[in-house]
């Protein structure tokens, strides 16, 4: 039985590739082959429904190759076989991770049962389910204030029980979490309430099932799938304004599952109201729950996001050292969505590896030239030094000048500190604009205040002053 299931588990890792292959059928085993029909033991039942639609007929048909007489598969929910890889998650990479899938059908009596049972046909076209990212979780997921309401709805809606608002609908612009919001809902529901049927997918692939059904003429197939779960999530749905029919088929699945109760989530780039070419029975429709909006980042928000993701990037990179105010740079000059930030740490973490350097200031600038450039909110270097003067009241040109007494000498090294975290300019070029100084007297400076942010309270908060009028 042992070499049987060897020989049939190299033959489905050549036929449906690596990644699947780890994902979804090494935590397999195969149990007894009695009367025909070969029992399969899977760890979870989630799995054990995922493998009995997608892949019956590969295993089947290796088994058979290697000579079984096998014609059914029948599925139990039982312990992993020890080919499980079994570190913990952070360890394992994560494409390796089984991921949760959003079940695109009713779980089956064969899985939620750990009796064997029948299996189903397969969906025809895999590629229209929607897996989950098992990285967007509640736990990875950062809040502040610009998120905090949408986290505490999705949150409630994820808890499951009573429908108090239906449907949610989460909006913002790119980048900002709906997406990490809607996996995470998925993923807690699924977790409280394995049995809970829970379909989330984007709204091309609605438009693009639907199509489908209707080429196939299998729409009945397709409205019992979508009307009968408890949880239905269509991501990105502006992307069905304008498409008449799928936006027909789309209000009456909504309404059917309104009128059951079972809870809808749904996210956009903008409001119902504001989604041209839709519908207005379903704006209306969609407007009818709660309405809640991801702001844009601000810079607490940006800069907790950054430590979390070092904490996680610090498990693939361990050793790596991390300078003092890299992090408070990024959150200030990389505004525009937290993909852009999370993709600028990444690069960081991996050129640092390579060059096995510390990541600093100047590495971070060197590295990130092409990001940072994108996102220059175009704050110069005189408007820092006006400002700073303003702000500790002192002439423009007393800041610039020669003067070394100590009530100049700090508000220059501060607008120094803040000329290299808030513009491009290189040292020799900011020397340049504070009366010619040689650049190691700019270093110098930079990390004098570098070094006085973390002990002196009121000196931080003064520079997070300034910080904030410039962008203003
Ligand atoms: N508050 C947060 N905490 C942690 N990570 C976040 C947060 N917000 C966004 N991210 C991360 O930023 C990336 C982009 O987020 P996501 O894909 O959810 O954005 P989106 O709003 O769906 O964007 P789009 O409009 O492009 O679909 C993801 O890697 C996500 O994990």
């Amino acid at each position: 039985m042992d070499d049987l299931w060897t020989g049939a588990r190299s033959e489905l890792e050549a036929r449906v590739g690596t990644h699947n292959y780890v994902t979804w059928l090494a935590p397999l085993s195969l149990r007894a082959i009695d009367g025909g029909s070969a029992d399969i033991a899977c760890p979870t039942r989630f799995l054990s429904d995922w493998v009995s639609r997608h892949y019956a007929r590969p295993i089947l048909d290796a088994l058979v190759h290697q000579g079984a007489e096998v014609e059914r598969l029948s599925f139990t929910v039982a312990a992993p076989s020890p080919a499980v890889d079994t570190r913990p998650a952070e360890l394992r990479p994560v494409d390796s991770i089984p991921r949760a899938v959003a079940s695109p059908m009713p779980a089956t009596a064969a899985a939620a049962a750990a009796a064997p049972a029948p299996v189903r046909a397969p969906l025809r076209d895999e590629e229209m389910t929607a897996p989950l990212d098992a990285r967007f979780t509640f736990d990875n997921f950062v809040v502040g204030k610009p998120n905090e309401l949408a986290h505490a709805a999705a949150r409630r809606v994820a808890e499951g029980g009573h429908v108090t608002f239906n449907p949610l609908f989460l909006y913002g612009g790119v980048g900002l979490g709906k997406t990490h919001l809607m996996h995470a809902i998925a993923y807690e529901r699924q977790t409280r309430d394995p049995q809970a049927r829970i379909l989330y997918l984007s709204a091309e692939q609605f438009m693009y099932r639907f199509v489908q059904a209707l080429r196939e003429r299998t729409v009945m197939d397709f409205k019992e799938l979508f009307r009968t779960v408890d949880l239905l999530m269509v991501d990105d749905v502006q992307f069905i304004a304008g498409k008449d029919s799928t936006q027909e088929e789309f209000f009456h699945t909504f309404n059917a599952l309104v009128d059951q109760g079972k809870q809808i989530v749904i996210s956009a780039d903008r409001a119902p109201g504001e989604i041209k070419d839709m519908e207005e029975r379903i704006k209306s429709r969609l407007s009818c729950g709660l309405i809640v909006d991801l702001h844009p980042t601000d810079y607490e928000l940006r800069l907790s996001i950054l430590q979390s993701k070092t904490e996680q990037f610090r498990l693939t990179y361990p050793g790596l050292r991390l300078g003092q105010g890299v992090l408070e740079f990024l959150a200030h000059r990389i505004t525009s969505n937290v993909r852009v930030l999370e993709g600028a740490l990444q690069r960081l973490f991996a050129f640092a590896s390579l060059m096995g350097r510390e990541i600093d200031l100047d590495m971070t600038q060197e590295c990130l030239t092409d990001i940072l450039r994108a996102s220059d909110r175009k704050v110069t270097v005189e408007e820092i030094q006006r400002k700073v003067a303003e702000h500790y009241n002192i002439r423009l040109s007393d800041l610039v000048g020669p003067k070394r007494v100590r009530t100049l000498a700090r508000p220059r090294q501060i607008a120094m500190y803040l000329a290299k975290q808030m513009t491009s300019r290189s040292l020799p070029e900011i020397g340049r604009r504070f009366g010619g100084r040689d650049h190691t007297t700019i270093m110098h400076g930079i990390r004098k205040i570098e070094e006085l942010r973390t002990e002196d309270r009121s000196l931080a908060e003064d520079i997070d002053l300034l910080r904030r009028s410039l962008e203003a």
